[in-house]
């Protein structure tokens, strides 16, 4: 998978909140070998400073790229600040830019999403913003300078799976050369094996590993899924059809 100017092994990539304990999430990410691991500057500023060697050390062990994201910022000027900070902190200019808009479906805020992709896009930042399925924003996003989208599966901590499959699927049409990821709502691996059949290029989660009974087993499963399904990507699947086809030759057979 290339995103931006580097090409990563893997296509799946991981949150570190939410996890039962540091430990835990080391030896999911260990497990699951990820792309990117998302870390949030506000969890740093809340006191998570000692979280920050953990996790470099463990991207420089799995080879993995630190992604800070501006999870709970609700305006463009909020994420545009936090991910100014978040550059100084984490010494990358990667950002996933979050902008919400509403509380109870964390749905992203196109507009606060667009103005701050366009404010860090221009200030050298490689944005990886965080949107919907929609057509005219992902038009908007890549205008303001984003060279990758990640629309949402489901609400972030839903555990949904793929909501829209059409939108999603309209979208890949769309827009074949731009690497696409889907983000947030994925709650078992066939959901991220689904992502990757309708060919998008990867896959970003976080609570269905972390809030697994045995979040290593499950990161480990998660990888697996991904890789399967770019595997039946690559392998052309058949179209579906309404009616029944033998799959047996019915030609020769003996009549009764
Ligand atoms: C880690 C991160 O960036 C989340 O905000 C992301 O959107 C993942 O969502 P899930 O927790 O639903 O997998």
């Amino acid at each position: 998978m290339r995103l931006y100017d580097q090409t990563f092994a893997s296509r799946l990539m991981l949150g570190t909140a939410l996890y039962p304990s540091p430990q835990v999430m080391a030896d999911a990410t260990r497990a699951a070998r990820p792309a990117l691991l998302t870390v949030s500057l506000r969890r740093e500023g809340a006191g998570g400073g000692g979280f920050w060697p953990l996790l470099q050390a463990l991207c420089t062990e799995t080879g993995a790229r630190l992604l800070p994201n501006t999870a709970g910022c609700h305006t463009a000027r909020e994420a545009i600040t936090t991910g100014q900070m978040a550059r100084e902190v984490f010494e990358t200019e990667w950002i996933k830019l979050e902008v919400i808009a509403d509380p109870e479906t964390l749905q992203p805020d196109p507009f606060g999403l667009v103005e701050a992709a366009r404010v860090l896009s221009e200030d050298g930042f490689k944005v990886l913003p965080y949107c919907t399925e929609d057509l005219a924003v992902a038009e908007k996003l890549l205008a303001a300078g984003c060279k990758v989208l990640m629309p949402w599966g489901a609400p972030i901590g839903s555990a949904r799976g793929l909501n829209n499959v059409y939108g999603l699927r309209v979208l890949r049409a769309r827009f074949p050369e731009i690497p696409l990821i889907v983000d947030a709502g994925l709650g078992v691996p066939s959901h991220a094996a689904q992502a990757l059949e309708l060919g998008y290029d990867g896959v970003l989660l976080n609570t269905a590993v972390a809030r697994a009974d045995d979040p290593v087993t499950m990161a480990r499963a998660f990888a697996m899924a991904v890789d399967a399904g770019r595997l039946a990507y690559e392998a052309g699947p058949m179209a579906a059809r309404d009616m029944a086809a033998p799959s047996t030759p019915t030609v020769g057979l003996a009549a009764l």
